[in-house]
């Protein structure tokens, strides 16, 4: 791992042509806390071995997008990683390697999976989260209170909407809520989690925590935690407008990650929340 002292941290991008990718490069380069250090796309894509600034319709940022992780990795100080739950292992198992910092934006990952990432935090510092926003990490904060202060009269659902090409649910920001709900009631979210209604389904579990989906157009993120009670509804809403919100707390994150000791962080740490 290169570290010249005095000189920005190098920032990798995994999944460079992605929403999130794309976001996240445009956001470094209008950065000067950071520099572009190198573009990862998957073997085989058609922007590997073209310059990522052309590729993303712009002009040339010196940076060949490239499907050699490891190399990569091995020259920056951090990597960002929105992508996939296969490809999040693959790339926090290299991490491990080059001792660098990994921060984790990718959602819908496994037990194993995290349990992976577990392992690679004993050499990498690994900075997780579902949502990179402040405004969400506050809302976990405001929930866990919540459900704290209310018992099981009143029941909590949460219901969130993302685009059309979103791949997982619930949602990374849903089960984080979830969690923090679950958390402030002082049970496991896997004990109270109902995310399967359809057909007849019987009345409502008392203590359940419910969670529901919506996917349509081009929504960025929108999550409700409702308490519902008898004559009474609390309801804690973010939305989020712009993707760019993601990509400036995940930068945040690989920026406080210098310096920090391998091992397994989040937002929280991040924010100092
Ligand atoms: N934590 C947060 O604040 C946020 C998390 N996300 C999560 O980030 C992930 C990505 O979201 P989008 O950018 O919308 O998806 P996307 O589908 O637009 O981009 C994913 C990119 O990863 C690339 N990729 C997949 N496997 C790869 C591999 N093995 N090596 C290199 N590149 C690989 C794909 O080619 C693609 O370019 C999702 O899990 C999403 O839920 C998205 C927004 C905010
Ligand atoms: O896939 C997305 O787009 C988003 N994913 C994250 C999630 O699963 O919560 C964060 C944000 O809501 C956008």
């Amino acid at each position: 791992m290169s570290d010249i002292p005095g000189t920005l941290p190098g920032i990798v991008i995994t999944g460079a042509s992605g929403r999130m990718g794309q976001m996240l490069i445009k956001t470094i380069v209008a950065s000067d806390k950071c520099k572009l250090a190198g573009a990862i796309e998957r073997t085989g894509h058609d922007w590997v071995g073209r310059d990522v600034g052309e590729a993303m319709g712009g002009t040339a940022l010196g940076v060949t997008v490239t499907d050699d992780a490891l190399e990569a990795f091995s020259q920056a100080q951090a990597v960002i990683d929105f992508t996939a739950p296969a490809a999040t292992v693959e790339f926090a198992a290299l991490a491990a390697q080059a001792r660098c910092v990994l921060v984790i934006g990718t959602t819908g990952l496994s037990e194993d999976d995290l349990n992976k990432l577990s392992l690679a935090a004993h050499h990498a510092t690994i900075i997780r989260a579902g949502n990179m926003s402040l405004g969400v990490n506050l809302l976990t904060k405001l929930t866990k209170m919540v459900s704290a202060a209310l018992d099981a009269d009143y029941d909590i659902e949460i219901i969130e909407a993302h685009h059309n090409k979103k791949v997982d649910a619930p949602s990374g920001t849903a089960l984080m809520l979830g969690e923090a709900a679950a958390e402030g009631r002082g049970v496991s979210l896997n004990d109270v989690r109902e995310s399967g209604r359809d057909g007849i389904t019987g009345a409502r579990k008392r203590g359940d925590i419910g969670f529901s989906a919506i996917r349509g157009g081009d929504i960025i993120g929108e999550h409700d935690v409702m308490f519902a009670g008898e004559g009474e509804r609390i309801i804690l809403r973010h939305v989020a407008s712009d993707r760019s919100l993601f990509a400036k707390g995940a930068l945040k994150a690989a920026i406080w990650g210098q310096g920090q000791k391998p091992g397994e962080y989040d937002m929280l740490d991040v924010l100092g929340l």
